[in-house]
């Protein structure tokens, strides 16, 4: 029988945990970064997307996963690309399990480099809970100064699919989006479902709908509460290209739906705490 609950385990030479419960379901979370590697719903077949190219050293970004964009989501700002968290060593602050749920949290609170990088006290905590059919990744953060600090934030999930092209996210109808791939103009979604078929860098603003993920024979549920955002990305052939770490067809198995606090900046006055999620449903 496989083992369940919570093991402390090394992937590629990176510190991580991995959950597993009785149904069959599994993750893994590495501490570096803070970002989950790896998610299978109990009916099996590994549902995130990670970069055989991926670097394993402890310092560079792990491309694919979850990684977390805090405090600063893509170039909103004038920190290094998507904030330092997804390159910090996050601490384990809990673990708990039973039969049926697994449940890690982890922290990760300013220090002088990351004073050096953003002066401001914080302390923020990502919860990870496999459960069910579900994944579901909480990030809270909380400012332990004494003024109010603003930061953007996305949890940038990186969907594993088996061909882009054949994948249609459903839910973003009608609602209006920055396009990246287009000089930053503002549109607004008219098709039914959002296909993939160029490069595509969009954030939607204000998504209130759970989306749905629809491929042959699967389908997922994303869920977002707290993130007022969502992020669709894919980096197509050229773009790809240009990507050392991901190979050259990576960009047909992969598409990113990130939960995003992106538009407008999350402000905290002193003391304040905010919490945002992502809810990920195999159907
Ligand atoms: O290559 P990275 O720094 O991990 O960023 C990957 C991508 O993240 C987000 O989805 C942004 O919207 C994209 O503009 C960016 O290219």
């Amino acid at each position: 029988m496989a083992i369940t609950g919570i093991e402390h385990i090394e992937l590629k030479g990176i510190p991580a945990l991995r959950l597993s419960i009785a149904n069959g379901a599994s993750a893994v979370l590495s501490l570096f970064g803070g970002q989950v590697l790896s998610w299978s719903p109990p009916a099996g077949g590994e549902r995130l997307y990670l970069s055989p190219l991926a670097a394993h050293d402890g310092l560079q970004p792990i491309r694919g996963g979850i990684p977390v964009c805090f405090p600063q989501f893509a170039d909103l700002g004038p920190l290094m690309q998507h904030g330092f968290a997804r390159t910090a060593q996050w601490t384990v602050l809990t673990e708990r399990h039973g039969k049926d749920f697994a449940l890690v949290s982890l922290g990760l609170s300013d220090s002088a480099a990351t004073r050096a990088l953003w002066p401001h006290a914080f302390e923020a905590e990502l919860s990870v809970l496999i459960e069910d059919n579900r994944l579901d990744l909480e990030l809270e953060v909380g400012n332990r100064g004494d003024s109010e600090f603003s930061f953007t934030a996305a949890l940038h999930t990186y969907l594993a699919v088996h061909e882009v092209e054949q994948t249609r996210l459903e839910g973003l109808h009608g609602y209006s989006y920055r396009d990246k791939t287009d000089a930053n103009r503002i549109k607004r979604d008219s098709g039914d479902v959002v296909e993939i078929e160029a490069e595509t860098d969009r954030i939607y603003h204000d998504v209130q709908r759970p989306l749905l993920l629809r491929e042959y024979r699967r389908s997922l549920g994303i869920n977002a509460e707290g993130f007022a955002d969502v992020v669709v990305w894919n980096p197509w052939v050229e773009r790809s290209a240009a990507i050392a770490d991901l190979p050259k067809d990576g960009f047909r198995h992969l598409l990113c739906v990130e939960a995003a606090a992106a538009q407008h900046p999350v402000r905290l006055a002193a003391g304040e705490r905010w919490w945002g999620r992502q809810t990920l449903v195999e159907l």
